[in-house]
């Protein structure tokens, strides 16, 4: 059936109370309610399955390991599981710590409330919460009863339950405490229900020291969230012997509001908040207590339950409820502290750096874009944070890289990996998981997976088949002005080469050699960081170079333990890149000299005359960038 052109008919508005003195909206939040789950009682009641005995005896451990003191445990008039779960919990010793409630609930009706008494039997503290539905829909349609019928039955149910309980002296050993529910309160007369509640009040007899919990219900929400604070209000305002009396809250969440209004209600003077984790419960489900709670404790105030592990709360709640959580709930859903988009990312992982930097602990003040909470106080890791798809930037994936191998990639090399990166989640159309960005990094720069150019053998000894110019008037000569030589030993395509270059140090003889076999490439960019702080730290290196003769840029990376060696592994590295992206690659490579295998290798010749190979050593000049880094890793700068 479509939708009707004109709903004004079939459905009217809410008519919201008139209280224009309202005090909510100028009030914060400074403390916890005290809290109440039902996830035994509501949010078991609206499961398909609801949970069997051993269920629900492994989830109420659980809550109240988190710190749940008052726990509504069962309807033990509804079936013997309940029934007899109730009486396991009261008997078996040290299951129900001292401090904590247990709670029941019943409908006003003598021989369930009679049944729902003697469930409780032995029980140290027993809160006894019986409900009864108070707007006009129910008792035109449920029970066909007016409001003195409705107010009769409350004050005559709430007589018997205090006969049976706190004026029994057989229940002398239970500490009794009385929780009364105008169901559908939040469509009932505000008026009309604060009468009900005065009539039960008078009939419990309460005092400050133990008081009555008048819990009000929105039952089904049937407004926006400021209409059921209104309400609240005006029952905190009017009720009589305010200090005897607990005001609880039970929002619904059929509009989707039910964290909103449990928080505007608190503002406008409730106590009590009653609720299920992740808000499981009848139809849209019970407001969700984690919420609450997390939206507590980042605003600095601590909620009094602990949620520093959440993955093993998620894991009882979705075991017991057969529901999983959905990925996007607040706090608890999988993809809550992950972020796949480019700028997100970006923020995020300067966010962390700036905090780094700054030496941060876990207990320094928390700013970090996109972030209200640090994933690390509800037990989350920062990896699963910046999760890779197609529409995510270069940040985020410097960022996995960072996290995976811990390498501080150049912001060109960002660029150039994330474009690769990029391909591939295009053509896979899905997300990549982190082992997969770092094999994709490895395998890019041959990192790991069989470079075409790999270092098997070297030597760098001074070169000084050339005479260097004679120093000047009053200065000496230095190292500075020695160039070096480079022989060793390279695997191109898996076939072995003896080559040989000069240049003002490490790198630019091997570019010289390289250059020899007809890769003549230059470095544009260089740098270096080290891995690890121990004896087994490591250099990594990040050289980019460009092809002369062409426009191209490649990237090689180098890791080891001596950083001159880290420098010359990252030039095979974009030299390796270099020969893959061109046309004839993956060819196996033909050096330009045919001579080059009939050089002598390092090892036999340390130290030898360079002068027979003069002809060999095309004598290029470094860029001043190379001679730069060269002095500075040779440590003469
Ligand atoms: C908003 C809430 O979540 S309220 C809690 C709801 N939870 C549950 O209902 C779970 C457990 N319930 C049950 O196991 C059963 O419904 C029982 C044991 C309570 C009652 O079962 P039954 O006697 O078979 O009756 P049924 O389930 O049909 O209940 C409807 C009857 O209860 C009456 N009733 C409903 N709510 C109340 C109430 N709060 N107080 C008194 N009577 C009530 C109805 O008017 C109806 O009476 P009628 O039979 O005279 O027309
Ligand atoms: C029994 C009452 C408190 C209830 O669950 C509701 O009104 O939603
Ligand atoms: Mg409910």
């Amino acid at each position: 059936m479509p939708m009707l052109q004109e709903p004004s008919k079939k459905y009217r508005a809410f008519k919201p109370l008139n209280l224009p003195d309202r005090s909510w909206p100028s009030k914060t939040i400074d403390k916890p309610p005290r809290w109440l789950s039902t996830d035994l009682r509501d949010g078991n009641q609206s499961l398909v399955d609801p949970m069997d005995g051993e269920q629900k005896w492994n989830y109420f451990q659980m809550l109240v390991k988190l710190g749940y003191k008052e726990i509504e445990v069962s309807f033990p008039s509804a079936s013997q599981t309940d029934f007899d779960f109730t009486q396991r919990l009261i008997r078996t010793p040290g299951i129900v710590p001292d401090h904590v409630w247990v709670q029941v609930l019943s409908p006003c009706r003598k021989e369930l409330i009679r049944r729902t008494v003697d469930s409780l039997k032995g029980a140290k503290k027993a809160i006894l919460h019986l409900y009864l539905a108070t707007s006009p829909c129910f008792q035109n349609i449920v029970f066909n009863m007016n409001n003195e019928e409705s107010k009769a039955l409350a004050v005559e149910c709430t007589k018997y339950a205090r006969s049976i309980t706190k004026d029994d002296p057989e229940q002398a050993g239970t500490e009794w405490a009385y929780e009364f529910s105008p169901e559908t309160f939040s469509d009932t007369s505000p008026e009309f229900a604060v009468e009900v509640c005065e009539a039960v009040k008078a009939a419990w007899e309460p005092s400050v020291e133990n008081p009555i919990i008048f819990n009000l219900p929105a039952t089904v929400e049937m407004s926006t969230p400021n209409v059921y604070a209104d309400q609240i209000e005006y029952f905190c305002k009017n009720i009589s012997e305010r200090e005897k009396i607990a005001v609880s809250l039970h929002p619904h969440n059929d509009r989707g509001c039910a964290v909103a209004a449990a928080e505007l209600a608190q503002m406008a003077g409730a106590d009590r908040v009653e609720g299920t984790l992740f808000g499981n419960g009848e139809r849209t489900g019970n407001v969700d207590l984690v919420t609450l709670a997390l939206n507590l404790y980042t605003q600095g105030i601590h909620p009094g339950i602990d949620f520093s592990d959440i993955t093993s709360v998620i894991d009882m709640v979705e075991s017991s409820n057969k529901i999983p959580v959905h990925p996007r709930q607040p706090y608890g859903g999988q993809l809550v502290v992950c972020a796949f988009s480019g700028s997100h990312q970006d923020a995020i992982k300067k966010g962390f750096q700036k905090r780094k930097q700054e030496g941060a602990t876990s207990e320094s003040p928390w700013q970090v874009p996109y972030l209200p909470l640090d994933p690390q106080d509800i037990g989350r890791t920062y990896e699963a944070i910046i999760r890779v798809n197609s529409q995510s930037g270069k940040g985020g994936v410097a960022w996995i890289i960072q996290r995976q191998l811990e390498l501080d990639l150049p912001r060109g090399l960002q660029i150039a990996f994330s474009k690769i990166v990029q391909r591939e989640t295009d053509m896979l159309g899905r997300e990549l998981l982190p082992t997969e960005i770092t094999k994709l990094f490895e395998q890019a720069y041959h990192l790991k997976h069989n470079p075409r150019f790999s270092l098997v053998d070297y030597d760098i000894t001074a070169d000084r088949s050339k005479s260097p110019a004679p120093p000047e008037a009053g200065k000496t000569s230095s190292s500075r002005n020695l160039r070096r030589l480079f022989r060793g030993v390279i695997e191109i395509d898996g076939q072995e080469h003896r080559i040989q270059g000069t240049g003002n140090g490490a790198i630019s003889s091997l570019a010289d050699a390289l250059r020899n076999l007809g890769i003549d490439l230059d470095v544009a960019e260089y740098k270096e960081h080290t891995i690890g702080t121990n004896k087994d730290a490591k250099a990594a290196t990040y050289i980019e170079c460009t092809a002369a003769g062409s426009k191209q840029r490649v990237w090689g990376v180098g890791i080891h333990h001596d950083v001159v060696q880290a420098s010359l592994i990252a030039l095979l590295s974009a030299a390796s890149t270099f020969l893959s992206s061109r046309p004839s690659s993956p060819v196996p490579f033909r050096p330009k000299r045919s001579n080059t295998n009939d050089l002598p290798s390092p090892a036999s010749s340390p130290g030898r005359n360079n002068d027979s190979n003069q002809d060999n050593d095309k004598d290029v000049e470094a860029s001043p960038l190379v001679s730069r880094l060269e002095a500075s890793i040779n440590g003469t700068q």
